[in-house]
């Protein structure tokens, strides 16, 4: 069994971010409107730190001024200052929670407006990419920005900056006040601070080194598993349960392995800093009470210091934790901005489509798409317009292209096709059949030549112009989740459902679509899953149907029909057919047939042209094909 690929939507762990700066400057600019409320935050956070170190050094003052004079001698208004300090205490205790609670819940919510603002901007350029975009990265790659980067953003929105920010803000207020109180016991807690940060150094080192192989680990596993799932059926075909199980048991193992080394890793941190810390509390006491009793340190100071140094582990512990989030966070969102930078889907073309009254035609007094009421509105450079007729008439001129520079795909290809025309393309696999269509829609821009559509070279027609004057019917069809009736309405989303229907009809599918549960209200879900291939691909013929525009382009559209169903829509297909043009590319070449002309390709060159008896009567390739494909029958 070939080893599994790892999962490539989970980035490793403990990526870096490359320009951290100019990154949080731009996640700043998501919350500029919000500027009121990060400063209020903020001054919750100041007051939440700056709480525990005053309530922290208040200690000396009550033990030094109330505490210790009351135990030698009683005196009523010491006792009076006594409750009222505790009293202030209790105060600014409580108001040191409430900035807590404040702030963490603002904190909530600015990073959901945030996020919500990036993943507006995200989806936004998503969708103004060109397909070129698509071609270089997976739909892992994709989905990984939707899940794991912006989760681990909001994460660090939500609760690391806060987190961080008090942590930082504790350790520094804690610092100055141990300094006033006393140098020599400061001098301690520098000691105390490196040796911290050597350990955090050696074993976070090793603990991030395991958890990169845990991801990798895990991304093999999970990988694999996948594979298993999707390809369960030629596992059991094939006899390979217990291969696959053999397989499964060692990347179980690894997976293992590395969890149980990452995770010692991680676990000896925590009790490594706490005895650190439970040491230096010990030496602090010892050295706080040589000083007192020198009468160098009071004995409330030495209490608070000691108060003060178990407020001073803690933003460390939590400094260190947050300070990994918020790296893979940081990292995380430079994919994210990488994407919205990303230039998007070029476009000069000027020249729109429009119709006199800017209506859509009507079917027995339903709405539809008829496009046959549009014609080309054409700007010129004196400020003038001039309107040429829709007709759906494309010619290819000499077009070069490649999807990458210096690998031709198509080499000097020329034909012409005119409204009620079919033009089939047959070829071996590979040959750039496909690829024809593709540069029809300006999925591509071609490197050499020109492609006319009713004469006007389509690099000046707008694409989303250009593209709503074709309809595409792929192998591979796409449902979204929705009813029958949403998916075939996907066409022209004006249709009423009564076009909609009389779209089906003109496909053949409106005899299975009856057929299922609820009709046309049927919900589809993960990708028609519920349908057969068959089934699906007769609703996004449908879907083209409702479009009802002048060119239309089947690739492989039949491919997946009986041979009966192939013949039922057929006869509809050539209702839908009349009067367009129509580009057909199919393996079956009985689909072909009775196509006006047919283009042999091979290797990006048209070999062979003509209608099918001419090239039977040719004897070249075509007929080689047809014949073998006989053959084969
Ligand atoms: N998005 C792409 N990026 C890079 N190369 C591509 C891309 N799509 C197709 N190709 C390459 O272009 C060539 C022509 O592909 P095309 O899909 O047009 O062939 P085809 O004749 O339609 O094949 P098939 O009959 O198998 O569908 C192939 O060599 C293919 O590998």
């Amino acid at each position: 069994m070939p080893k599994p690929k790892a999962m490539n939507f989970q980035h490793p762990i403990g990526e870096k971010p490359k320009n951290i700066w100019p990154t949080i400057r731009r996640i700043f600019f998501y919350m500029r409107e919000d500027t009121f409320l990060f400063c209020f935050i903020f001054a919750a956070i100041v007051c939440s730190s700056a709480a525990q170190v005053i309530g922290a050094a208040l200690l000396q003052y009550i033990i030094d001024d109330f505490i210790l004079p009351l135990a030698q001698n009683y005196n009523e208004d010491l006792q009076q200052g006594f409750i009222k300090i505790l009293f202030y205490m209790g105060i600014i205790y409580c108001l040191g929670a409430a900035a807590s609670y404040t702030y963490m819940r603002l904190m909530l919510l600015l990073s959901t407006k945030t996020l919500y603002k990036i993943r507006q901007d995200l989806f936004h350029k998503m969708e103004a990419l060109s397909i070129h975009y698509f071609d270089q990265h997976t739909h892992g790659e994709l989905m990984s920005l939707y899940t794991n980067d912006t989760d681990t953003l909001r994460e660090m929105l939500s609760n690391s900056v806060a987190n961080f920010v008090a942590a930082s803000l504790l350790l520094l207020g804690v610092f100055s006040t141990m300094l006033v109180f006393s140098w020599q016991l400061t001098v301690l807690v520098i000691l105390q601070l490196f040796l911290i940060f050597y350990c955090m150094k050696k074993i976070g080192g090793k603990s991030r080194l395991y958890f990169k192989q845990q991801q990798n680990a895990l991304g093999q596993l999970n990988g694999f598993i996948e594979e298993i799932i999707d390809g369960q059926k030629v596992v059991k075909v094939f006899c390979h349960e217990e291969h696959a199980l053999t397989d499964f048991s060692k990347l179980n193992e690894d997976l293992c392995r590395v969890s149980t080394n990452a995770n010692i890793f991680s676990n000896i941190l925590m009790p490594i800093m706490s005895n650190i810390a439970n040491i230096h509390y010990a030496l602090t006491t010892i050295l706080g009470s040589i000083l007192a009793i020198y009468g160098i340190l009071s004995v409330g100071t030495v209490i608070a210091f000691l108060q003060l140094t178990r407020n001073f582990s803690m933003p460390i512990t939590r400094i260190s934790q947050q300070f990994n989030t918020m790296l893979s966070a940081l990292a995380g969102a430079e994919r994210i901005f990488r994407l919205i930078d990303e230039p998007p889907e070029e476009d000069q073309g000027s020249i729109t489509l429009t119709t006199s009254d800017d209506k859509r035609n009507t079917i027995n007094g339903d709405t539809t798409c008829d496009l046959s009421l549009f014609s080309w509105k054409i700007p010129h450079k004196d400020g003038t317009l001039t309107y040429h007729p829709l007709t759906g008439h494309i010619e290819f001129k000499n077009v070069f292209f490649g999807y990458k520079t210096n690998q031709p795909v198509l080499k000097g290809i020329s034909l012409q096709a005119v409204r009620g025309q079919k033009i089939a393309f047959v070829g071996s696999t590979g040959a750039g059949k496909t690829t024809i269509t593709n540069l029809i829609n300006r999925f591509y821009d071609i490197a050499e030549g020109t492609i006319l559509y009713d004469g006007i070279p389509i690099k000046k027609i707008s694409k989303t112009s250009l593209r709503q004057s074709l309809s595409m019917v792929l192998q591979d069809t796409h449902l979204f989740t929705g009813t029958v009736m949403d998916n075939i309405r996907y066409g022209c989303l004006s249709a009423s459902d009564k076009a909609v229907i009389h779209a089906a009809k003109l496909a053949n599918a409106d005899t299975f679509i009856r057929h299922l549960p609820q009709g046309y209200e049927t919900d589809l879900t993960a990708d028609g899953i519920n349908l057969s291939q068959g089934q699906r691909q007769l609703i996004a013929i449908a879907r083209a149907a409702v479009a009802n525009t002048p060119v239309l382009i089947f690739d492989e559209a039949t491919s997946s029909i009986d041979t009966r169903t192939e013949a039922l829509i057929d006869e509809g297909m050539k209702s839908l057919m009349q009067g367009k043009t129509v580009f057909i590319i199919a393996h079956r070449l009985s689909t072909v047939k009775n196509a006006d002309m047919i283009m042999v390709l091979e290797q990006g060159t048209i070999i062979e042209r003509g209608s099918h008896d001419e090239l039977i009567e040719k004897k070249g390739k075509y007929y080689q094909l047809y014949t073998g494909m006989f053959e084969l029958s």
